[in-house]
């Protein structure tokens, strides 16, 4: 038998689907990995918005993961809402526990909509507890700014906001360009691995359904490191991947509707060139 490669998510529950657990799984299915989950809040959410969040007490948040590692054994895992410091403080506890070093960071702060994803006091916590321990963090450009404290402008600011997240200690800092203004052909995500700098870029596609890009995006690159690929390959993998979902977008719901997580897979079935 083939190996069965396995990862692990650390977020909150979107009930519309389209982003947070939800969007985690999926996306680690449509890749060929076996996906188990730690649920750090439970969110009211469609694509209209976020109408309540509901967080899980910290130390339930602990008993998962522990569930989870000492049974299963993740290959590689992510991280994506995590609201609270206190619930920082757990995640991190398990992951120096566990040894545990393909983790993912998606540093989310801020839904889409506006709601508050993570507690304004829980930023240093994620900054001096979880980034060190991070071999991929994955912020959005007002993430990047959020974290590092500076304003980024052009592709020098995002060089240096990189720059200034490697040396919180995270191996590989992905600055996300999907909400970058300047550029309106293409969505380009800037790789910094200490020494150099990759582009990723990708057309950019005009579409209201954008609900969960960060999410899918993350938890393809962990699905990507838990069946062995280095990192650069595992967000060209990811970049691919998001790039199919956007562009046949479900158009599904009355706001921001879902991505596609089918879609990758069906272009690869169909022999499309990703
Ligand atoms: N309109 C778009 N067209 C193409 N790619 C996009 C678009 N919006 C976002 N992306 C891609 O989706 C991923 C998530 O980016 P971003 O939207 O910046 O993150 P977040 O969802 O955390 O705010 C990145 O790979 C980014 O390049
Ligand atoms: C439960 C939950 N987790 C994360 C997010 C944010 O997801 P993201 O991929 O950044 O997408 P948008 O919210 O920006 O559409 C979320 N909304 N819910």
């Amino acid at each position: 038998m083939s190996s069965v490669y396995k990862a692990l998510t650390i977020a909150g529950s979107d009930s519309g689907g389209g982003a947070g657990i939800q969007a985690d799984l999926k996306t680690f299915q449509e890749l060929g990995v076996y996906g188990m989950s730690a649920l750090t809040a439970v969110t009211v959410q469609n694509t209209l918005g976020v109408q309540g969040v509901h967080p899980i007490p910290p130390e339930t948040v602990a008993a998962q993961i522990a569930s989870v590692g000492e049974d299963l054994k993740p290959d590689a895992l992510k991280t994506g809402m995590l609201f609270s410091a206190e619930i920082i403080e757990q995640v991190a506890g398990q992951v120096s526990r566990f040894g545990w070093n393909k983790l993912v960071v998606d540093p989310v702060m801020i839904a889409k909509g506006g709601a508050e994803l993570l507690l304004e006091e829980a930023v240093q916590a994620l900054r001096s507890r979880l980034l060190p321990l991070a071999l991929v963090v994955t912020p959005n450009l007002p993430e990047a700014e959020r974290l590092t404290g500076m304003t980024i402008a052009g592709a020098e600011g995002k060089r240096e906001a990189a720059k200034r997240l490697h040396a919180l200690g995270t191996a590989y800092v992905v600055i996300k360009g999907g909400h970058e203004e300047g550029d309106p052909e293409r969505s380009v995500d800037l790789l910094y691995d200490g020494s150099g700098f990759t582009e990723f870029a990708g057309t950019r596609v005009s579409t209201p359904h954008t609900h969960g890009t960060g999410c899918t995006f993350s938890a393809a690159i962990t699905a990507g490191l838990a069946t062995g690929l280095e990192v650069t390959e595992a967000v060209g993998q990811a970049r691919a991947f998001i790039q199919a979902a956007l562009e046949d977008s479900l158009g599904i719901g009355n706001g921001h509707g879902p991505t596609n997580h089918w879609a990758y897979r069906r272009r690869q079935t169909d022999g499309v060139e990703l």
